[in-house]
């Protein structure tokens, strides 16, 4: 049966060239802190092992950044994650999320740390409800507190979540 691939949502890596795009995405989205485009491009060289793209008629419409920690390898940070406004409830987020786990540059993960603010009430129902979905221990502490941005400015609070321990032996 032919497969409309226009309308199916594919998944890779980011590259380089795709930073400009996903500096624009994460704009978009309003509820994120927007890194500067080379931050963005830098991910997409540097990192990209372990972010991911949701792409969807040539359009940028999703992305995730993560990196392991260098001081404990086992713990996955994920940074940023973030859908297009009209792609949202349509499972993308956990589709990366999950498709990041699954990668070979995931294996050996224990731990996957984030911080959520308080706001961000869709990455708190996708990151609780993994860890809900695959029965793994879940706790939010203390991250970082709204006095470490600098005065003057409105950043909420980012508490920690830490999801593990695990075993993700792809
Ligand atoms: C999981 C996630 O997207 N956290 C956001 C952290 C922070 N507010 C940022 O936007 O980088």
């Amino acid at each position: 049966m032919a497969v409309n691939t226009k309308t199916q949502v594919v998944y890779r890596k980011p590259e380089a060239k795709d930073g400009a795009r996903v500096w624009e995405l994460i704009g978009d989205t309003g509820t994120l802190d927007l890194n500067s485009a080379y931050c963005y491009i830098l991910l997409g060289d540097y990192f990209n092992d372990t972010c991911m793209i949701a792409e969807q008629d040539d359009k940028i419409v999703g992305f995730i950044s993560a990196f392991r920690s260098p001081r404990n390898p086992e713990t996955l940070f994920v940074w940023q994650v973030a859908v297009a406004s009209s792609h949202r409830r349509q499972g993308i987020a956990k589709a990366m999320l999950t498709g990041l786990m699954n990668d070979k540059a995931c294996h050996g993960v224990r731990f996957i740390e984030t911080t959520v603010s308080p706001s961000n009430k869709a990455s708190r129902r996708l990151f609780l409800g993994f860890a809900e979905e695959k029965s793994i221990p879940s706790t939010v502490t203390v991250g970082y507190g709204a006095e470490m941005f600098p005065g003057g400015t409105s950043h909420e609070e980012e508490p920690l979540f830490v999801i593990g321990p695990f075993f993700n032996d792809i």
